[in-house]
């Protein structure tokens, strides 16, 4: 089974170009973090998440009347370059539990013999993830674009231009993931149709590569012989460290040497 994190930044499309991989005609499985990120603050949740929060910020800090989690108050206590000690608590709970939930979930996809499965994550690169995954694709767009479409987007909802420029600030810049990634989706474009085509030419590319002739037979002997799977994986996540490694030394020496 082919793993792909989908990686961006705020706003810069990832949803957007999730929807095309799952929607019709590709209807590729996906497992979306920000949603796993919300089930698992639910009061009744069995990872104890929001009771973990409530202890560190309080009660009155970050829950509403209700019980439930306040969003917009632990987004005010998280978000910004001041407040990094907060969202490293906050991460450690939430991205715990989170991973959990993600393993479960693609073990059930591995288990019925899904060819490919994506995971929709705004911190892939940050959280380490993209070590453990077969390809990581990075959906791109300038920052002040970003800016511009999470302020259209939700500014309805109280956000402001200072809101917006403190979650932009609690990610590494997309300029420094692309050496992560093995494909980037330039999302730039206002024009749908631009984004549809890429992500076509992707779904091209698997179907060549893991679903016909010795590619077909690869993830066949994979799901059936549970050892050479793990096998395979544990080289790809070699393969991927070193080749981001490689990647990452010789951008640092271009700097360095400018
Ligand atoms: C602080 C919270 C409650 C704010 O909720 P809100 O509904 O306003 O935002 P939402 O969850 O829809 O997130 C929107 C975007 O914010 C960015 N974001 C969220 N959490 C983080 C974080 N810890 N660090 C950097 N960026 C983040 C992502 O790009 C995400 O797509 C929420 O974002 C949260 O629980 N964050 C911590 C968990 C997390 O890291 N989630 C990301 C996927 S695991
Ligand atoms: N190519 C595009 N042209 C115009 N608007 C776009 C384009 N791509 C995305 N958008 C809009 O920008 C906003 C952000 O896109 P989307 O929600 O897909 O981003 P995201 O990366 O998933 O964001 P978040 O990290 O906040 O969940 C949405 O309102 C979306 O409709």
């Amino acid at each position: 089974m082919l793993v792909v994190s989908l990686t961006g930044g705020i706003a810069s499309g990832k949803s957007t170009t999730s929807r095309l991989f799952s929607g019709s005609p590709y209807n590729i499985p996906l497992i979306d973090l920000d949603v796993l990120a919300r089930e698992v603050v639910e009061p009744n949740d069995a990872s104890k998440t929001l009771k973990k929060l409530v202890d560190h910020f309080g009660a009155e800090a970050i829950l509403n009347e209700d019980g439930t989690l306040n969003r917009a108050a632990l987004g005010r206590l998280i978000f910004g370059k001041e407040q990094e000690q907060n969202r490293k608590v906050a991460n450690k709970y939430i991205h715990s539990a989170v991973r959990k939930r993600t393993a479960w979930l693609v073990m059930k996809y591995w288990l019925t013999g899904t060819p490919v499965v994506i995971i929709d994550t705004p911190l892939a690169v940050e959280a380490g993830l993209w070590k453990f995954c077969g390809e990581m694709i990075l959906v791109y767009c300038p920052a002040e674009q970003q800016l511009e479409r999470m302020i259209k987007r939700d500014s309805d909802k109280g956000l402001t231009r200072e809101d917006a420029e403190n979650r932009l600030n609690s990610q590494l810049a997309l300029e420094k993931k692309i050496s992560y990634a093995d494909v980037v989706l330039d999302n730039a474009d206002n024009a749908k149709s631009t984004l549809e085509q890429q992500v076509k030419e992707v779904v091209e590319r698997w179907e060549t590569q893991h679903n016909r002739g010795l590619g077909k037979v690869r993830t066949l002997v994979q799901w059936l012989i549970p050892p050479v799977g793990l096998i395979m994986a544990l080289y790809a996540t070699w393969a991927r460290t070193s080749r981001v490694s490689k990647r990452l030394r010789e951008e640092k020496q271009k700097e360095r040497s400018q």
